[in-house]
Order: structure tokens, then C-alpha cells, then sequence
């Protein structure tokens, strides 16, 4: 039997696990105060903080770091890699020290992850990080020079929901092509041919609107925005990153919120809900269309999924292309422990991160 910690910063708490082989043994969702955090300028510069609870909240249940055989954390933004399961080196460290890629509450997780594989000679590894990018060259154009468009996804969840498809239905996920869009604070939509993760729509710049964040915008009046002088760079990234979406038209992120404020008669929450739906399902269209019609299943995923109603509406407008799954909530810590395991059991091997990516 396989003892795995895994472990999943968010932007307010660490969600931490424990597997033995397949089983899950507890989840716990350790939150943090939102000031404390707020205080780091980095956000790997929170790794004591980070730490110390992971070691709390094993404590009390009678655990400790040395209990563990493998760490499994979610991966931050790194520069684009296949996806996969990834040692954690130096060159990743200093990656993620320098938010080469960007900021994501994930760049943490592989310092601390690290710092126990050190401390207690444990493996440790980073698993599907946010920046998995096996987009096609085609999708890669913008449509202005200088700018290209990136893959920035919620990649561990889609990619273990799709297994978890196919595990369900009896088939191997390489023989069938998906539109995964996880519903979550972010949104990001993908089309997988046959295992690749071909195209998607950033979760934090492109697509629908999601709880917190704008997606792709009118450019004209954002470049207006941008140079009003209301703003600094800063002030408009958090605009657009964490008080965009829902939140700019309803000052909350909670959709089910939403959702009751609709059905209670709220008008204006109602058009703002059936707007982000009706943009989630006209992304999942162009996906249908990167896979030429050719989709076996859509699946509906995140918290959102959770709810019956928008899932309905939003298969009212895509159950033409293809069966509509639900998936609700995310399968993430199961994910990281699935894919530790399948290298202790020598199904899988692990990658070198090496900036060393070939299409
Ligand atoms: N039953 C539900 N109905 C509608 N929305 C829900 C439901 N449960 C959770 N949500 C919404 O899901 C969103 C959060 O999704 P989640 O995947 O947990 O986010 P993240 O992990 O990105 O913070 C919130 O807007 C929350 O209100
Ligand atoms: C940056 C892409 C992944 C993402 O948006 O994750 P969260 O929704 O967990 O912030």
C-alpha cells in the first residue's frame, strides 16, 4: 500500500489529501486569512504559511510528513509542457520564483511539495500544471503578430475527467475527442482529440465570462479602459482576473446565488446568468468546430456543474453536437493521487521539466 499526500493551493485555501493506494482517507480544505495572504507580494512567498497548516492539519489526525511515500501537487504556471507528471527541479523553481509564465496561487505548491521531499526523502511531483499546452500551431495565431494565444487551463481536472468518462463508458479516452468545459471561479474549454488537449480558451484571458473573470472582450474599448488613467496595470489585471465576470455586474462570484436571485425574479441577475450561458455554449460550438463535428461527448464540469438548471440550458443550446456529461465539482485531488500512483506502479513515467518542448 501507497501512502500520497496530495496537495492544491487555491487563491484562499490549500485543499490537502490523503490517499492509501486508490483510496481517499480525508480531504481537507484549509483556509487562510484572505489579509494574511494579501500581505505576500509573491505568491510563493507564502510557502512558510502554506506549510505550517498542511503540517497542522495532518498533525491532528496523527500524521506526519514522514508517514508519506510520494507528494503529488498541483502544478503552477510553467513555461508550456505536454502533460504528465514532472520532477520538480531548479530550472521549474526558478520558473515559478520568477513567474515566468504568470502568477497562480499552484506556484506554490512545488516549493512546498520540495521542501518535504527534502526534508524527508520522499519523491515529489508536480502533476498536469495549469500551463499543459498540446495546442495545435494553427490555434496558436492570435490574429496580431506579437501576441500568442496560450494555453492556461484548469488541465488536471479536464484531463481526469475525460478518463473518468471513459473509464465509465468502457473505452479508452484515446478513441474518442471531448469538449471539456470546467465551470469554475475560471472557466476554460477545451477541445481533446483522442487524448491531446488541442485547443482552448485561456481561463484567464479568452472565451466566457466566468464568476470572476472577464474573457475575451470588445479590444477597442479595452485599450480605452487601459489608458483612461483610471487605472494602474495592476488595478486593471485585477479587474479583469478577479473582479471581472459576474462579479462586475452583481458584486458576488457565487452562481448559485445567482441562480436563486434569477428564479426569485431578479431580472437583471437573470440576463447576466443567461449571458455567461449562452457564451459558455457558443465557445463549446467553435470547439465542435475545431474537431470538425467529430464529438463524442461534451462534459460539463467545476462547481457550476453542481447545477441542474444551467447545465439544462446549456445542453439546450449544444445537445445537437453531442451527449452532454455531468461532472460536477472537480476530480482534482484524485487526479494528483491517480497519477502518483501510476508512476509508483511504473505505468507512468515522469518528465523532465526542461524548456525543452517540441510540438
Ligand atoms: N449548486 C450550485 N449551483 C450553482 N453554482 C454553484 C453550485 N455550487 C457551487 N457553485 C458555484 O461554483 C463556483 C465555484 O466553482 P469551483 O469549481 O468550486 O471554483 P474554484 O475551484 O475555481 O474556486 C461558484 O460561483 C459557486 O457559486
Ligand atoms: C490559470 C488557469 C487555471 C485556473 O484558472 O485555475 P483557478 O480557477 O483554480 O484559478
Amino acid at each position: 500500500m501507497s501512502r500520497i499526500l496530495a496537495i492544491n493551493p487555491g487563491s484562499t485555501s490549500t485543499k490537502i489529501s490523503v490517499f492509501e493506494d486508490h483510496r481517499e482517507i480525508f480531504t481537507e480544505n484549509v483556509l487562510h486569512d484572505y489579509e494574511e495572504l494579501k500581505a505576500f507580494s509573491k505568491v510563493i512567498d507564502q510557502e512558510e504559511l502554506r506549510y505550517k497548516a498542511i503540517k497542522e492539519a495532518l498533525f491532528k489526525r496523527g500524521l506526519n510528513f514522514s508517514d508519506f511515500d510520494v507528494i503529488a501537487a498541483r502544478g503552477g504556471i510553467l513555461r508550456p509542457v505536454r502533460a504528465g507528471v514532472y520532477a520538480i527541479n531548479e530550472l521549474m523553481l526558478t520558473d515559478l520564483k520568477d513567474a515566468v509564465a504568470g502568477e497562480h496561487a499552484s506556484n506554490v505548491a512545488a516549493f512546498i511539495a520540495k521542501r518535504i521531499s527534502e526534508n524527508f526523502d520522499i519523491p515529489a511531483y508536480v502533476i498536469d500544471p495549469v500551463s499543459v499546452d498540446e495546442m495545435e500551431e494553427v490555434a496558436r495565431i492570435s490574429g496580431l503578430a506579437g501576441i500568442e494565444r496560450k494555453s492556461l487551463s484548469h488541465a488536471l481536472n479536464i484531463r481526469r475527467v475525460i478518463f473518468s468518462t471513459a473509464e465509465k463508458y468502457g473505452f479508452s479516452f484515446k478513441e474518442k475527442n471531448f469538449i471539456v468545459a470546467h465551470l469554475g471561479g475560471g472557466i476554460s474549454i477545451a477541445a481533446v482529440r483522442k487524448g491531446r488537449m488541442v485547443d482552448v480558451d485561456s481561463a484567464n484571458c479568452e472565451g466566457p465570462f466566468s464568476p470572476e473573470r472577464a474573457g475575451g472582450l470588445p479590444i477597442l474599448e479595452l485599450v480605452e479602459l487601459c489608458y483612461s488613467g483610471k487605472y494602474t496595470k495592476d488595478e486593471m489585471i485585477k479587474k479583469l482576473i478577479q473582479e471581472g465576470g459576474i462579479y462586475s455586474y452583481l458584486e458576488t462570484k457565487d452562481v448559485k446565488e445567482v441562480e436563486e436571485r434569477a428564479k426569485s425574479g431578479d431580472n437583471r441577475a437573470r440576463l447576466i446568468l443567461e449571458a455567461m450561458i449562452y457564451q459558455i455554449a457558443k465557445t463549446i460550438g467553435e470547439m465542435a468546430t475545431v474537431l470538425k463535428g467529430k464529438v463524442d461527448y461534451i462534459i460539463l464540469t467545476g462547481g457550476i456543474a453542481k447545477s441542474e438548471y444551467i447545465c439544462e440550458k446549456i445542453r439546450g443550446r449544444v445537445g445537437f453536437i453531442a451527449k452532454v456529461e455531468r461532472v460536477p465539482g472537480e476530480e482534482e485531488m484524485l487526479a494528483l493521487a491517480e497519477a502518483a500512483l501510476r508512476v509508483i506502479n511504473g505505468i507512468e513515467k515522469v518528465q523532465v521539466y526542461g524548456g525543452d518542448y517540441v510540438d
